[in-house]
């Protein structure tokens, strides 16, 4: 087995769990929050600086490197971990997602998708058999199955033809893998925000038997509670022995919710994206470090951080970096974004060893700003 999941410790008041993940490419502590590589490259940062914050795993995307460079230029480069530089686990999205967001899509039939390239316009096709063999040449130790997202809100019929085909596709990308013991394909469970869908999905993909789940078709712009209430009956039905990866969430109370209910793993492009535009994320909620009132404030981006931005510069800095059009400027706001999520994730981490999650939720929403 490519990847194994091994249940470390179940927190006493919640669903919270403390696990491992093993994977070719090293063990991986979760609950873990996953920094987004979409481009083969985690934006603004060097594998050294993410090693640094103690990264542990990136994500990266097939839809993005089949279009560019290309995955066969990738494995004549023998791989994205070389290819990268990254010699630490990748986990690879399987292209579907990205195609209805990015893609000029527009016909998703039994065989596959086909899309034009939100790039350049040209025609392609990707296929549960194609989205593997790209995701075999790119050599993550994590490949996603080929999957369908339904948009929200989405009709019942629509959900349960999709996730019915999603069951068809998933078992075409089993049947097509050809590297079972150097990378493992996780099976992505949807069935929108319906109780008896997400029970038929989960019956079905975990039926395939994989070495890992992930709870796909949520944030996609449904309300949060909405969101808790599918994690809530949805969750529990996976197996307690396999990893559970919730895709695409990844503020702090998201993640909150979603370890509290189960959830080992999460990704999410928001706090590399937010950083970019001069957005951190502090303990106290979030700042937009451009706004004029921090011209003149010599205090770091966040007092309580010991990352490496708040360590060495003050807000003024970093605002008059933003103004000035800066390179630098992403680099502190993005490392100091990772290394907040990263070090939370620890934190609860650390919560559930000692059973107090809720405890320290509740402190952390205090000061955060939200509330409980
Ligand atoms: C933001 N919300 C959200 N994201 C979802 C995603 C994408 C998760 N992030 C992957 C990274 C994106 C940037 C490039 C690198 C990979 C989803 N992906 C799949 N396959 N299926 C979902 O239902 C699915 C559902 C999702 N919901
Ligand atoms: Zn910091």
């Amino acid at each position: 087995m490519a990847v194994t999941y091994e249940l470390i410790k179940e927190e006493k008041n919640t669903k919270a769990r403390l696990g491992k993940l093993y994977t070719p490419h090293g063990v991986i502590e979760t609950p873990i929050f996953m920094p987004v590589g979409t481009k083969a490259t985690v934006k603004a940062m060097t594998p050294e600086e993410l090693k640094d914050m103690q990264a542990q795993i990136i994500l990266s995307n097939t839809y993005h490197l089949y279009l560019k460079p290309g995955h066969e230029l990738i494995e004549e480069a023998g791989g994205l971990h070389k290819f990268m530089n990254w010699d630490r686990p990748i986990l690879t999205d399987s292209g579907g997602f990205q195609v209805f967001s990015l893609g000029e899509l527009r016909e998703i039939k039994e065989e596959g998708v086909h899309f034009r390239s939100h790039i350049d316009g040209s025609k392609h096709f990707i296929s549960p058999e194609k989205s593997i063999e790209i995701q075999n040449s790119l050599g993550s130790d994590i490949a996603m199955a080929f999957d369908e997202c339904p948009p929200y809100p989405a009709s019942r019929e629509y959900v349960k033809k999709s996730l019915e085909r999603t069951t068809r596709w998933a078992k075409r990308c089993q049947e097509a893998h050809k590297k079972p013991d150097t990378q493992a394909i996780f099976g992505i469970v949807q069935g929108g925000m319906y109780k008896d869908l997400r029970e038929q999905s989960v019956k079905e993909i975990t039926e395939l038997d994989f070495p890992g789940y992930a709870v796909g078709g949520l944030s996609v712009g449904e309300p949060a509670d909405i969101m808790y209430e599918v994690l809530d009956y949805t969750v529990p039905l996976l197996p307690k022995d396999k990893a559970r990866y919730l895709m695409g969430v990844g503020t702090p109370d998201y993640l909150f919710e979603a370890v509290i209910r189960g959830i080992d793993m999460a990704d999410c492009v928001l706090p590399t994206r937010i950083a970019r535009n001069g957005t951190v994320i502090t303990s106290r909620g979030k700042l937009v470090v451009k706004n004029a009132k921090y011209a003149k404030d010599f205090t770091p981006l966040d007092p309580e951080c010991d990352c490496y931005a708040c360590k060495n510069y003050t807000r003024a800095y970093v605002r008059h970096l933003f103004k000035a059009n800066e390179i630098l400027a992403s680099r502190l706001t993005t490392t100091h974004n990772l290394y907040f999520l990263i070090k939370l994730m620890e934190n609860i981490r650390e919560a559930i060893k000692e059973d107090r999650l809720l405890e320290y939720r509740e402190e952390f929403y205090k000061k955060y700003g939200y509330d409980l």
